[in-house]
C-alpha cells in the first residue's frame, strides 16, 4: 500500500488540518501518517487557541515516521513558527523526502491568522525550494508576489512568478474568486486550468487542506502531477456537493461521500 504523511496542525473540529488530511488520504486510497506541528482549539466559527509543539518534538515525530514507514508523498500545511519550519526543512532533506506538496497556510477560512509574520520569510527561503508543488489560494499568492490578483491573467502572472522563483509547480486555487472555482497549474513555464463549477455551499472549512492532501495521495499512488490535480479537483467537488451542514459557521465537508457511494454500489450488486 502507498503511504502519505501530513505535517500540519490539528483542528479540534475535524474540518481542516490533520483531521481533514487523514480523512482525505484514507478515502483516496493511501495509508495516512501525521507529524503534528500544533494543536488548535478550533471550530466552524473560528480559532480559539493555538499550542505549538516544540521543534525538538516535531523532529522526533519526523524521525519516528521516516525511520519506519517511509512516506511516498508528504503534505505540509499549517506551520506557524520559524523554528518548526527549519526542523521540517532539515528532516525532509535528511530523509530525501519525495513528492512534497506545500500548502502555504496563512489564514483560516474563518479569518484567523495561522502563521507568524517572521515565519513567512523562512517558509519561502527554506521550505518552498524543497516543494514539488505549492498550493497557494488567491490571498496567499497576493502575499507571496506582493501584487493584487483579481482575474485570470493576474493568476497566471502570480503563479508564474512564484514558480520561477522557487523552481517548482504552483497550483493557484480559485476558491476565493467570485464567479467560478477554476484552479491554475503553472509548471515548467507552461500553465493549464482545472475548471470547477462553483458549488453554492457556504461550508468550505478545510477545502485547501483537503485539496493538497488529495494531491499528495494521488502523487503517492504514482499519478503525474496533472492527473493528480485533476483527480483531486474531482474529489473536492464531490465532497462540497454532498452539502454537509454542521456547526454555526463555515462548516466542514463530507469526506464520506466517496465511501458511501462505493458501499451503495456494492450493496446493489
Ligand atoms: N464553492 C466552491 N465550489 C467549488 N469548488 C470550490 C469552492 N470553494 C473552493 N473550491 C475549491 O476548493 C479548493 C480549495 O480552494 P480554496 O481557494 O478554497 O483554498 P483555501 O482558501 O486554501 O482553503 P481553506 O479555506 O481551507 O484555507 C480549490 O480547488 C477550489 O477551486
Ligand atoms: C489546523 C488548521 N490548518 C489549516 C487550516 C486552514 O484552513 C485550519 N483552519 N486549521
Amino acid at each position: 500500500m502507498r503511504t502519505a504523511l501530513t505535517i500540519a496542525g490539528s483542528d479540534s473540529s475535524g474540518g481542516a488540518g490533520i483531521q481533514a488530511d487523514i480523512k482525505t488520504m484514507i478515502t483516496n486510497g493511501v495509508y495516512a501518517m501525521s507529524a503534528i506541528t500544533a494543536l488548535t482549539a478550533q471550530n466552524t466559527t473560528g480559532v480559539q487557541a493555538i499550542l505549538n509543539v516544540t521543534p525538538e518534538f516535531l523532529g522526533q515525530e519526523l524521525d519516528s515516521v521516516f525511520q519506519d514507514i517511509y512516506p511516498d508523498a508528504v503534505k505540509i500545511g499549517m506551520v506557524s513558527d520559524k523554528d518548526l519550519i527549519h526542523v521540517i526543512a532539515e528532516k525532509l532533506k535528511q530523509y530525501k523526502a519525495e513528492n512534497i506538496v506545500v500548502d502555504p497556510v496563512m489564514v483560516a477560512t474563518s479569518g484567523a491568522k495561522l502563521i507568524s509574520d517572521d515565519a513567512v520569510e523562512i517558509l519561502k527561503q527554506e521550505l518552498f525550494p524543497l516543494a514539488d508543488v505549492l498550493t497557494p489560494n488567491i490571498p496567499e499568492a497576493e502575499v507571496l508576489v506582493e501584487m493584487s490578483v483579481t482575474n485570470a491573467e493576474e493568476m497566471i502572472e502570480a503563479a508564474g512568478k512564484i514558480s520561477e522563483t522557487y523552481h517548482c509547480a504552483v497550483l493557484c486555487k480559485g476558491g476565493h474568486s467570485i464567479n467560478d472555482a477554476n484552479d491554475l497549474l503553472y509548471y515548467d513555464g507552461k500553465y493549464c486550468w482545472f475548471e470547477g463549477k462553483r458549488i453554492d455551499n457556504p461550508n468550505t472549512h478545510g477545502t485547501g487542506c483537503t485539496l493538497s492532501s488529495a494531491i499528495a495521495s494521488n502523487l503517492a499512488k504514482g499519478y503525474d502531477l496533472q492527473t493528480a490535480v485533476k483527480r483531486s479537483k474531482q474529489y473536492i467537488s464531490g465532497a462540497l456537493a454532498a452539502m454537509l451542514d454542521l456547526g454555526k459557521g463555515s462548516g466542514p465537508m463530507d469526506h464520506g461521500f466517496a465511501i458511501r457511494n462505493e458501499y451503495v454500489k456494492e450493496s446493489e450488486k
